[in-house]
């Protein structure tokens, strides 16, 4: 097995923030806003604290592009919400002081390099907030190519086998390996696929909840076109892809947005769970075909919407995105 240590490091610490988002939303706390007006926690801080952390000790040479960094975290007027994130750390990690915490926050604004992490640490902070699906998401990039995927969604459960049906899943996937799952509180992974071509139980599509994240009237029209009958199934975060991976959905479509034409996508909204997909059988690319593009830096500047299927759907999606 391949990248034995990256996988064991990175699912235990996966777990630790996993665990420290559920105990955060117990208590929903407040709307934090960036200077790009989109919404932070102190969950999505807490979590970038613990995983970084993490790969700063076991991989002291590899970068880490996070999406958060501790800028605002240090000024006087949030004092409050740093002392609640290490409330929330010390909860994993004794004895861990506020300096600890922004510190392991910034371990987070790595560059891209030859071999580097890329993280969300909570991924769909807007259905984190709503109370619906998010996910941590961790990848292994090399040379451009992810690695190593990790996907914890502690909200989702998917109606098919166990483990999928219980709540709260962790997928897995190393290149060349497969992708599995297991449930978050038990150990036990399986084996994953795609829903094979004659599943017409799934095959259905799964796009954003938030309707300026996409363009759903196309969307719709497209899965149309490739004889997806059913309406879509609104999910937040990577989640999409654990549904595409495990056969729930045999298509994920994220078209750009008619309002920000020019939107990039970051590549810690895709990278994990793009090889979870891949690893199970199914196929990722942008609205053109093109594979996604994850040595240009920190987002997909060379792709244009994406595209996320169970393989044998591909061509009728991108044929009739051509049209
Ligand atoms: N105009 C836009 N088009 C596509 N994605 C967008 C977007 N604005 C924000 N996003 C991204 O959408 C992610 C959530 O994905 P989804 O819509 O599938 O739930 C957000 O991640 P964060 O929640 O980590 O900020 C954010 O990076
Ligand atoms: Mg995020």
């Amino acid at each position: 097995m391949a990248y034995e240590k990256e996988l064991q490091v990175g699912i235990e610490a996966s777990l630790s923030a996993a665990k420290l988002c559920q105990a955060v939303r117990g208590n929903i706390p407040d709307r934090i806003e960036k200077q790009d007006r989109s919404p932070v926690t102190i969950a999505d801080f807490g979590s970038q604290a613990i995983i970084c952390r993490a790969l700063a000790e076991a991989f002291p040479n590899d970068p880490v592009v996070g999406e958060e960094d501790a800028t605002a975290l240090r000024s006087s007027e949030m004092s409050e919400q740093l002392a609640q994130v290490t409330e929330y750390v010390k909860q994993e990690i004794p004895n861990v002081s506020t300096e600890d915490v922004t510190q392991w926050i910034d371990h987070g604004n790595g560059e891209p390099s030859q071999r580097f992490w890329t993280l969300d640490p909570i991924d769909g902070t807007k259905g984190f907030l709503r109370g619906d699906q998010y996910a941590i998401a961790l990848a292994l990039i090399e040379e451009g190519e992810v690695k190593v995927g990790i996907l914890a969604c502690p909200a989702l459960s998917l109606d098919l086998a166990p483990p999928l049906n219980e709540e709260g899943l962790l997928f897995v996937a190393v290149r060349g390996e497969g992708t599995k799952v297991r449930s978050l509180k038990t150990d036990e992974f399986t084996a994953i696929r795609v829903a094979s071509p004659d599943d017409e139980e799934h095959l259905r599509f799964v796009e954003s909840v938030e309707v300026a994240h996409g363009d759903q009237s196309q969307q719709s029209a497209i899965a149309q076109q490739a004889g997806i009958k059913s309406p879509s199934l609104r999910m937040d975060s990577q989640a999409k892809y654990g549904a595409v991976a495990s056969g729930a959905a045999a298509l994920y479509l994220r078209l750009p947005s008619p309002k920000q034409p020019d939107y990039r996508e970051n590549i810690w909204d895709h990278a994990a769970g793009v090889i979870v997909a891949e690893e199970a059988g199914g196929r990722a690319s942008d609205m053109y075909g093109k594979p996604l593009d994850f040595s240009v830096g920190a987002k997909l500047f060379q792709n244009r919407g994406v595209v996320v299927s169970n393989g044998s759907l591909h061509e009728a999606v991108l044929a009739a995105l051509n049209k």
